[in-house]
């Protein structure tokens, strides 16, 4: 299969929605449970209700003494020390009136016990009997210490039954921590997208190996998988396939059922050897140009129901085609919110090309204002490594003056 089919063209949003079509069937991915130690930055699937009151029990919230605030008179009172509860398990005895107890912050507070005095509030004595009497000075903040004066109420952050997270929050440690407060071991979490990565080539070279005249390191496929990533989906295979139909025909068979989503890069322009595109021509799928630069060369297609977004070998336009067509699509799915793509100040005038949508690789200076950092070339990895944002040039629009108006995507 040599001779290419002619091309046809497609708007940035045609092929966006097209891809999003395609995708549609991916995005109900279903549910699973993970130990929470596991689950950060994933996506709860459903309402987690707390098994248990939070606090699990009445405790106080300072090192001090526990006492009666009946037994409290005037500016100044003395009681009797009856013993310690420290923050332990302890079943401790009802608090006498009249006398009160040496309490650690975390400890459970007697019955009885209805405020607790900090011991910076305190004066301890012991008579020559050995009776230990402790004196209770004002109330630092001034006023009347009120029942429930550092007493944490059982139950006073959530109660049993009551929701601790709704479905759909994406676990941070404040949510696994309040999962773990309640002794909760697993949540039940959206499943991710599984992901192969497929690069595509002969030239292709693993990093690390020695590359011979001609070969390549296969630079895509590092980038997707931590692109994959960062749009919360789940890397579940990766392959490098040399140009045969026949070999690469085989992956996708290998691949059925235990992926949900493939991506290639290369193989699909105008060459001789283009083995993405020789594989997705016989299966139906879609091969041809969009209007956008790097980029321009895209197809898709499905193998068996799972369906293949194929971007271009060139690095840059590999990583800029996820970024506008698969990454949005990850990101609704997995919950995340989607990349930051905002109003910017040119600082320099930059030209572009007719009928294509630009993106520049460019940075944001420190006036706020965004600048090119290196050429249009989509093989210039160090200059999109070098920057982090996008300009977004519209097709229509051939030259931009400093201080015009673009859209920045930040990376
Ligand atoms: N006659 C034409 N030639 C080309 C056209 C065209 O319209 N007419 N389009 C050019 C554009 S634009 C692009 S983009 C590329 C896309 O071609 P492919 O998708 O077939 O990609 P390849 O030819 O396989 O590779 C292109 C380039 O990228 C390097 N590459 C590929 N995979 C990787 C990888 N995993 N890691 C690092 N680098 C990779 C590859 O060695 C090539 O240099 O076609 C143009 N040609
Ligand atoms: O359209 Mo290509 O992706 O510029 O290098």
């Amino acid at each position: 299969m040599t001779t290419p089919a002619p091309t046809s063209r497609k708007t940035v949003e045609q092929h966006a929605s097209d891809v999003a079509a395609l995708l549609d069937e991916v995005t109900d991915t279903g549910v699973e449970r993970v130990p929470i130690d596991e689950a950060a930055a994933r996506v709860t699937a459903v309402a987690v209700p707390s098994p248990v009151d939070l606090p699990l029990f009445r405790n106080s919230q300072m090192d001090g003494f526990a006492v009666r605030a009946a037994d409290l008179t005037g500016d100044e009172t003395r009681l009797r020390v009856v013993g310690e509860i420290a923050a332990r398990p302890i079943d401790p005895a009802p608090l006498e009136p009249g006398t009160s107890v040496r309490i650690m912050t975390g400890a459970v507070v007697p019955p009885g016990a209805d405020v607790v005095v900090p011991v910076e509030e305190s004066e301890v004595e012991t008579d020559q009997d050995g009776v230990e009497t402790v004196l209770l000075g004002p109330a630092r903040g001034g006023g009347e210490r009120a029942v429930g004066l550092f007493v944490r109420e059982r139950g006073s952050d959530v109660r049993a039954g009551e929701e601790l997270l709704p479905a759909g929050v994406r676990l941070a440690s404040r949510h696994l921590a309040v999962l773990a407060a309640a002794g909760i071991t697993t949540v039940e979490v959206r499943r991710r997208v599984r992901v192969a990565i497929v690069t595509t080539g002969a030239e292709l070279v693993e990093p690390g190996e020695t590359p011979t005249l001609g070969q390549t390191f296969d630079s895509n496929g590092t980038a997707l998988t931590a692109a994959v990533v960062a749009a919360g989906a789940e890397v579940a295979a990766r392959a490098r396939v040399v140009d045969d139909a026949d070999v690469l025909l085989a992956l996708l068979d290998d691949l059925h059922g235990e992926v949900d989503l493939i991506l290639t890069s290369g193989g699909i322009s105008m060459g001789e050897h283009e083995v993405v595109r020789d594989v997705l021509g016989p299966l139906g799928g879609w091969i041809g140009s969009v209007a956008m630069q790097p980029g321009g060369p895209q197809a898709l297609g499905a193998y068996r129901g799972v369906p293949i977004i194929a971007f271009p070998g060139n690095p840059v336009s590999t990583q800029l085609s996820f970024e506008v067509f698969v990454a949005p699509v990850l990101r609704r799915v997995a919950g995340l919110p989607q990349a930051s793509r905002v109003p910017a100040e040119l600082a320099v005038a930059v030209r572009s090309v007719p009928g294509k949508r630009q993106f520049l690789r460019g940075r944001r200076r420190g006036d706020g204002r965004v600048e090119p950092v290196a050429g249009p070339g989509s093989h210039l990895v160090a200059g999109l490594a070098a920057s982090d944002v996008l300009i977004v040039i519209p097709e229509d629009t051939l030259e931009l003056d400093a201080g015009d108006a673009v859209e920045a995507w930040t990376l």
